[in-house]
């Protein structure tokens, strides 16, 4: 695998608060960052880098982490920008469970999940934690379709066995069983990129027999496993309902051994302070959806309040409740929900700085790959961006770009320019593991 070595500004999350951006340079062997540091340690070095491929970056372009979207559904991709004029429970009956049936077909899954997996590298998202759909040998598709393009991906084979009008559902052994026999075929692939995930849709979906034994299931393979909670204050309703012995929504997964360290759950707008909390000691992360949280009218998450309490947060994308497939949509929508926020006196907004986190670092910690990705450290994998804040035809290259001021005012005129009006065209290397998977430089 080729030798490279990036030449000019760099910019990557040391924490929330802390947003490294420098001019300086940055090595990758096999796949691995070697060394970070700036133009003078390059200077005095040169020879150890003789047969390395350098690529200097122009002034308005920048090096950056992969995108990680900690939450999205695959199958749900032809529906985006479908029927969300209705509530989560109602849409979901109407049209997600319609087409998410549809997957036994094995040709539209593989044709669907190879444009999905495309169609988000193309965004910069390296990294995608996937709900599939019932059927095992469709979300099988999806695993091929990660491999072949090269994404690193969790992929999970949604189970839920509580009936519904159009039969969209399996018993509770048939469910077992096949997210047993799924795990065990995504690891025969032996991909160091793609992982498998349980993944009991919600607590209106599964009961509690189902989700102990997904549970179960989970720690047999030391597998990371994903869920829905408290999206919606419906659901809420109907859950506490279903498992009238539990007084909070988190309380029906905890009994069951869900909620661990290796476990992601979306949404989470209407925990109160105690499931925070319960969140923070277990170690359960959160994919935060702003675009579906709104598009489907389910509230507004509050972000801030997460973190404060402790919880590790990631993006999520949340197609097709949520109307996009970029987390760089992400990164605004949760920037403009957590300013609502602060409008309406609740919460201190998060920063454009902190965004950035949240969908590099931070998506990396909430899916418990931190130690492989999410920032630019040695030893490193090397999932990354090469971003032109001014690319020929992008979003800006029509205005007259201001000269900049200093070397600190150009970094960061430039990484907010992609972070507030970015999109794909702005996008032009993506990199997963040393490997090039989009090339427009
Ligand atoms: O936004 C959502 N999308 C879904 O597919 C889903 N399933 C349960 N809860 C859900 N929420
Ligand atoms: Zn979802």
């Amino acid at each position: 695998m080729s030798q490279l070595v990036f030449v000019g500004v760099i910019a990557s999350a040391r924490s929330l608060k802390d947003l490294n951006a420098f001019t300086g340079y940055l090595s990758v062997e096999s796949g691995v960052i070697t060394s970070i540091g700036t133009k003078e340690e390059l200077d005095n070095q040169k020879n150890k880098f003789k047969d390395f491929k350098f690529i200097h970056l122009e002034s308005n372009q920048f090096l950056m982490p992969g995108l990680i979207d900690c939450h999205t559904h695959a199958p749900q991709f032809p529906n985006i920008g479908l029927g969300l004029d209705r509530p989560l429970l109602e849409w979901l009956d109407k049209y997600t469970f319609p087409l998410e049936s549809q997957y036994s077909n094995i040709d539209f899954a593989s044709s669907v999940y190879n444009t999905v997996v495309q169609r988000l590298l193309i965004n910069g998202t390296t990294t995608a934690c996937y709900f599939g759909s019932l059927h095992k040998e469709g979300c099988l598709e999806l695993v091929k379709s990660a491999i072949k393009y090269k994404q690193r991906a969790l992929v999970g084979k949604v189970s839920m066995n509580i009936k519904n009008n159009i039969g969209y559902y399996n018993d509770t052994q048939t469910e077992l069983n096949q997210t047993e026999e799924f795990i065990q075929s995504v690891l025969e692939f032996k991909s160091e990129l793609v992982h498998p995930i349980v993944t009991p849709r919600f607590a209106v979906s599964c009961d509690h027999e189902l989700m102990c034994g997904l549970s179960k299931i989970a720690q047999k393979y030391n597998c990371r496993i994903q869920s829905h909670v408290s999206e919606n204050t419906k659901e809420i309703e109907h859950v506490l309902k279903c498992f009238s012995e539990c007084t909070t929504y988190s309380h029906v997964y905890d009994q069951c051994g869900i909620l661990t360290k290796k476990c992601i759950m979306a949404h989470a707008v209407y925990l109160s302070k105690k499931e925070m909390e319960l969140f923070a000691s277990k170690g359960v992360s959160v994919a935060h959806c702003p675009a579906s949280n709104t598009r489907l009218r389910s509230g507004l998450c509050p972000v801030r309040r997460l973190i404060d309490n402790g919880v590790t947060v990631g993006l999520g994308t949340d197609v097709s409740g949520g109307d996009s497939a970029t987390i760089l949509d992400a990164m605004r929508r949760a920037m403009d929900v957590s300013t609502h926020l602060e409008l309406l006196g609740n919460e201190e907004a998060i920063t454009w700085k902190e965004a950035f986190y949240l969908a590099t670092l931070g998506g990396a910690k909430a899916l418990n790959l931190d130690e492989k990705i999410g920032n630019f450290a040695v030893g490193k994998e090397f999932d990354a961006l090469v971003i032109d804040a001014y690319s020929k035809n992008g979003p800006t290259d029509d205005y007259v770009y201001p000269l900049p001021a200093d070397d600190e005012e150009h970094i960061l005129n430039i990484l907010q320019r992609f972070l507030y009006v970015g999109d794909d065209r702005n996008i032009v290397q993506v990199y997963v593991k040393g490997e090039i998977v989009k090339d427009n430089l």
